[in-house]
């Protein structure tokens, strides 16, 4: 794994029409959970279309410490599961590297644990708050023996001997949180509600019920969902087919879309409504985005995407999208570098403390490739200039954000002047297949 050896620069530049097929790695949402609950689970997972990224292994090797067999069979991951309430205390400190999604949601599952657990992440991560997980285990019992100012890793922590089930309304708009505290609750006696007034993406609750958990959402006049759980339930290990990741599918599809002449068709694409913001938002810049041979694939619908290069507008994007589309406002702010026009992207105050100051580092990243664009404190405006013309040129800090590298070489494909990024080291952490993925198309990155 990627232990921050010397950068490695990468730089993108104008291209010919995109052509062909692309078939994406699996959600990465959806394969962290695979790992943890086919780790927690009683019997046998398996699992096809796993994401191999560096984030997802991490998770799988933190299931192996605490005593579940994980293994990959040719095509498949196999797991034999150690029983729900059953984990074992890891031997070392568990290392997420620069995963959010690991750390936080493994923080809420052996933070009920009468155990005592370290955790650690690379120097992203290490910024990144953990409070956000570590309030609501506190309520539940949970000691925090360490952490460093501000809540952050590296953090220790020690589970009570009898967890107390709470009811807890998640301040922010967190699937990370949502998850946390449901998965404290599977080891705590009595029936855990989270209350979540915006919702998120719901892999949680949807896989958690299929592995068998007693779990029900209902969602109330004012529309806040109000998830019950019961803990202490016996969960079965489950066969698996993990979707291609809609949040990778972002990079191929903005860049087809901004390299004039291109047409291609990405595959198996996750259409969770939870997870399908740009789409939405890119159709109603001007898009040509057919959803071809809608399907269902293991509960979730899936379809493949025909894009093909179109001329952008400006529009504006209302905060309460951004829970469907978090992780692809960098690529957003790409297509819409160039629209015509403004747009307008609202309710991005989480964008903050992700892998970096995501807000930032796009301002930052399009400045420096001559795009006019305005930083607000939640906000960020675009002003686009169709064809790219005058833009690219610049090279763009990447501060070890996977997203801010992909959006980046995106850009460059389409811009006068190419593009480089100081570090392409962290695309494997979601998206190891992404150069050859994009060369494969006809995109000049090297
Ligand atoms: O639950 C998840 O799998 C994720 C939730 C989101 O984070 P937040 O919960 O911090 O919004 C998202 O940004 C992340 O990439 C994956
Ligand atoms: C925010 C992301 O991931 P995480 O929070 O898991 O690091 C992401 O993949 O864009």
């Amino acid at each position: 794994m990627n232990d921050h050896p010397k950068p490695q620069p990468a730089t993108s530049r104008k291209s010919g029409p995109l052509f062909g097929k692309a078939r994406l790695p699996g959600d990465k949402s959806i394969s962290h959970r695979a790992f943890m609950f086919g780790g927690l689970a009683s019997g046998e997972t398996r699992i096809t279309g796993l994401l191999e990224g560096e984030d997802v292994l991490r998770t799988g090797e933190a299931m192996k410490a605490m005593g579940a067999r994980i293994e990959r069979n040719g095509a498949e991951w196999v797991i034999q599961g150690t029983g729900n309430g059953c984990l074992l205390e890891p031997a070392e400190p568990l290392d997420f590297g620069n995963a959010g999604t690991g750390v936080r949601l493994t923080m809420g599952l052996v933070g009920t644990y009468d155990m005592k657990t370290h955790f650690l992440g690379d120097p992203s991560l290490s910024k990144r708050p953990m409070g956000r997980v570590l309030d609501p285990l506190r309520e539940m019992g949970t000691q925090v023996l360490k952490a460093e100012p501000g809540d952050r890793l590296p953090i220790t922590l020690q589970g009570p001997q009898r967890a107390a089930p709470i009811s807890y309304r998640v301040p922010m708009p967190s699937a990370q949180v949502k998850s946390a505290v449901l998965l404290a609750a599977l080891n705590t006696p009595g029936v855990t509600t989270v209350i979540e007034p915006v919702m998120t993406r719901d892999h949680t609750e949807k896989m958690l019920a299929g592995f068998g958990a007693a779990l029900e959402v209902e969602t109330d006049t004012e529309g806040m969902r109000h998830i019950r759980i019961e803990g202490q339930g016996r969960l079965q290990g489950q066969v698996i087919a993990v979707p291609g990741d809609p949040s990778s599918a972002g990079f191929p599809l903005v860049a087809a879309l901004i390299v004039p002449g291109s047409d291609i068709t990405i595959e198996n694409v996750l259409m969770n409504p939870t997870r399908t913001g740009l789409i939405l938002t890119l159709q109603e810049m001007g898009a040509d985005i057919e959803l071809m041979n809608r399907r269902s694939a293991g509960g979730e619908d899936v379809a493949d995407l025909r894009v093909r290069s179109s001329e952008l507008k400006g529009v504006r994007v209302p905060p309460e999208r951004a829970p469907s589309m978090i992780d692809e406002y960098p690529v957003l702010a790409v297509a819409a570098s160039f629209a015509e026009g403004e747009t307008l992207m609202e309710g991005l105050e989480e964008l903050r403390v992700k892998e970096s100051d995501r807000l930032s580092a796009v301002a930052n990243g399009l400045k420096a490739n001559g795009v006019d664009c305005t930083e607000g404190e939640t906000t960020l405006s675009v002003r686009g200039a169709p064809e790219g013309r005058g833009l690219g040129g610049g090279t763009v800090e990447t501060h070890l954000d996977h997203r801010i590298a992909m959006s980046f070489l995106i850009l460059g494909l389409a811009t006068a002047k190419p593009v480089t990024v100081d570090d392409r080291a962290m695309i494997a952490t979601s998206f190891p297949e992404f150069m050859r993925l994009m060369t494969d198309l006809g995109a000049e990155i090297e």
